[in-house]
């Protein structure tokens, strides 16, 4: 899409005294909403909307936004991470997913880092001046009934001609790669269940970022989860990301079986190999773009609420001023979503996976009028369809990397701790 003529908008932000909730003052139906700890951003309205599809969206929306930060008048005092203007996006996983790509710029952003806090109104620039922004107050919570996906494969309203799919896809996978050529393939699965068209949203966002604290909690467009890959951070000129690679589910009930659960993933040579490919294909990505590429020496245990991961942080320095986006663009999909080789590992996808992704393994994240940001790849989420006879339709996906040796029944309930966050955010 291109965008002409360029918006010309306005960013106000004004330091507030106080450390504002932001959940509780996300919009309950079309909630806007990155958090993690101490510090995130909630949207209130839209001041602007761009959408785009196909195999150009990442340079196509890096383009757009380079030529609003360019038109915008930002009146900042504040000049920290996310000040001034900001927009949220989410980006559909396959170059031909049906599924629109966006950029969201919010009317209001209330956000807080730490201690500090600050407000941001977007208008457009010909309105003329108006007051200074001030906190609007949270809107009432609304009754809360929920969802239950069905994702055991004996849950009551489980498909089994879905669960059949999958398991036969990685059976698939599994011989393909044994005919060589190709390494590991990532598969998903999608559960779906109906929500209350006038369900409060703020409820499983709560949950997910009172429960995933190593997390990105979001919600954009829809998308809601909470997400645990960093796809890449960028704050001026510094650049960091997570690569996670290798599963095992937590036996919160036993921490002796727990404990070896996390030993068996760190000493695992099948779980240490497909790491070792996602972590690969993640500096390859970066390489062009930065210099003093470092990394964590050797992968470490990330211990979530659901299941262990094996993981690599890395950091680099940005070499020139690409954006977060352009960089998002050049990183995905990573092996992690996607598999070895890429273009081999996306096409097995299409064929092997009965469904569009969507923005599912896509990226998830903000940026701001000087290109910085953060952005996830979206995991550990569900997609909220439009409202139709009372309902709105909810859909999560969840999957793993399918490697030489993989079992499919494993894989499954692989799937099924991958599904929990998702599954008990939006539980009754
Ligand atoms: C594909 C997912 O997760 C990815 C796959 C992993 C794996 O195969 O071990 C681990 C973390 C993520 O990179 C998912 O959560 O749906």
């Amino acid at each position: 899409m291109s965008v002409s003529p360029v918006p010309r908008l306005r960013a106000v932000t004004r330091p507030l005294g106080e450390i504002p909730e932001l959940i509780e003052l996300a919009d309950p139906a079309s909630p806007l909403l990155w958090t993690r700890g101490d510090r995130g951003l909630v949207g209130i309205g839209e001041a602007l909307r761009l959408s785009f599809a196909g195999p150009r969206r990442f340079e196509e929306a890096a383009a757009a936004w380079r030529g609003i930060a360019e038109a915008a008048e930002i009146d900042d005092p504040v000049r920290m991470p996310g000040t001034g203007l900001v927009a949220l996006g989410a980006f559909a996983f396959d170059d031909r997913s049906a599924a629109e790509s966006v950029l969201v710029v919010p009317r209001l952003v209330v956000a807080r880092h730490r201690s500090a806090a600050w407000i941001t109104e977007v208008t457009p620039r010909d309105a003329g001046r108006g007051a200074d922004p001030e906190l609007p107050a949270p809107s009432p919570r609304r009754p809360w009934r929920g969802a239950e996906l069905p994702t055991d494969a004996d849950a009551e309203n489980a498909d089994p001609s879905a669960i059949a799919a999958y398991l036969a896809g990685v059976r698939e996978a599994d011989e393909r790669i044994a005919r060589g050529g190709i390494e590991k393939i990532v598969l998903s699965r999608q559960v779906s269940a109906d929500l209350d068209a006038d369900a409060d949203l703020r409820v499983p966002l709560a949950r997910l970022a009172e429960r995933y604290l190593d997390c990105w909690t979001f919600a954009v467009d829809g998308l809601i989860g909470a997400s645990p890959e960093t796809l890449i951070r960028s704050t001026g000129g510094a650049v960091s990301a997570r690569v996670l690679a290798g599963t095992r589910a937590r036996r919160t009930d036993d921490p002796a079986a727990d404990a070896r659960a996390r030993d068996e993933l760190l000493t695992s040579g099948k779980e240490q190999h497909e790491h070792a490919f996602a972590v690969q294909s993640v500096v390859t990505a970066l390489a062009p773009y930065v210099r003093e590429l470092r990394s964590s020496e050797e992968p470490f245990p990330l211990r979530l609420p659901n299941v262990w991961h094996l993981a690599t942080d890395l950091g680099a320095s940005l070499d020139e001023r690409s954006s977060s986006i352009e960089l998002v663009g050049a990183l995905h999909p990573t092996a992690a979503v996607a598999g070895t080789p890429t273009n081999d590992a996306i096409a097995a996808i299409a064929e092997l996976e009965p469904f569009d992704r969507g923005r599912y393994a896509g990226a998830v994240g903000w940026i701001d009028a000087a290109g910085d940001g953060e952005w996830v790849i979206a995991l550990r989420c569900a997609q909220l369809g439009e409202e139709r006879d009372g309902v709105r339709p909810i859909t999560a996906t969840a999957g793993g990397g399918i490697v030489a040796g993989s079992d499919a029944e494993r894989e499954l309930a692989e799937t099924v701790s991958k599904f929990r966050p998702v599954t008990e955010a939006f539980a009754p």
